[in-house]
């Protein structure tokens, strides 16, 4: 794929987007282009990592750019589009990773006909396994979509999905990653007091998050049937779960789902 890429706030998102997109040989490293806004510490770190080309000169950056990805905080994308603006054209294709930013907001702010795709990595991007789902924007056409897909799926799968969806998105996958590992934290701190040595427990719980998701994709059967095959009437899960019962862990999760869903619809309604 040689489109050249600018990645603009190069933080953790950023940075785990791009190792996947070298480390599958999707993107050359001399087509992709990073800035962020002073931390020149951070970029010199990107460039020598990944040999990447960095640069402040937004209006060179712009100028080279096939592909835009906004990567900064929903707090700085007024700021950092007020300082590009003026250099993008209309045939970029602008990508936003922003949690609960809305594609119409960007085109308004850039108030030209640009494809705008809304994307919703997860930081497992790393490693090729994030989980992206994209929505596209109303200027948006199949060849921008296609490339935008393209782009995504060398970090990992992709759903194409409706934009009214990507609040829901950015709870289960995007951040539902940390709820994952909130959840092994909590799984090793009960293994610790148990008296296990941490090295067993870390295996050992890894392992067992590895496999459970392994088995949801190639078994065919839902959750409900692989929890049901562990569950013997009157063992060790059927104990386990009462005590989850109990203890309205459905209802917990449920609220979490809701309060980050919440928090994206409102990290939009401030623009
Ligand atoms: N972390 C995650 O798991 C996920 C994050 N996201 C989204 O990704 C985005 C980035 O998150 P994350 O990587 O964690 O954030 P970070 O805080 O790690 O990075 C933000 C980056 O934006 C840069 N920035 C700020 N202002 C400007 C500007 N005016 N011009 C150029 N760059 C600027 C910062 O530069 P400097 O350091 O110089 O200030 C920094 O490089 C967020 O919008 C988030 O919603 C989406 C999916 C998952
Ligand atoms: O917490 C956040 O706002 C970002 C969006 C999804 C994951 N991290």
């Amino acid at each position: 794929m040689c489109k050249r890429i600018v990645f603009v706030g190069c933080g953790s998102m950023a940075e785990a987007i791009m190792a996947g997109m070298l480390q599958t040989k999707t993107v050359d490293k001399n087509d992709i282009y990073v800035t962020n806004k002073q931390d020149e510490g951070r970029l010199g770190n990107i460039e020598a990592t990944y040999g990447v080309q960095t640069s402040y000169d937004k209006e060179k950056l712009l100028d080279l750019a096939d592909v835009v990805i906004l990567a900064m905080k929903p707090k700085d994308l007024a700021e950092s589009l007020d300082e590009i603006r003026p250099f993008i054209r209309e045939e970029q294709l602008i990508i936003s990773v922003l949690a609960g930013i809305m594609t119409e907001t960007i085109e308004e702010i850039i108030g030209k006909r640009n494809a705008v795709v809304r994307a919703m990595p997860n930081t497992s991007a790393q490693i090729g396994y994030s989980a992206t789902a994209i929505a596209a924007g109303k200027y948006v056409d199949q060849e921008k979509i296609n490339i935008a897909e393209r782009l995504f799926q060398s970090i990992g799968v992709t759903k194409v999905v409706a934009e009214d969806d990507m609040h829901t998105v950015t709870a289960i996958s995007g951040s539902g990653p940390a709820f994952i590992y909130y959840f092994v934290e909590a799984m090793t701190t009960a293994a610790l007091e148990a008296g296990m040595d941490e090295q067993t427990a870390d295996a050992l719980i890894t392992q067992t998050i590895i496999g459970a998701g392994k088995m949801l994709e190639q078994s065919g059967e839902p959750a409900s049937v692989l929890r049901e095959n562990i569950t013997s009437v009157g063992g060790t899960t059927a104990a386990g779960l009462e005590t989850l019962k109990a203890n309205e862990f459905e209802k917990i999760i449920i609220a979490c789902i809701e309060s980050a869903r919440n928090r994206s619809i409102d990290l939009g309604r401030t623009f």
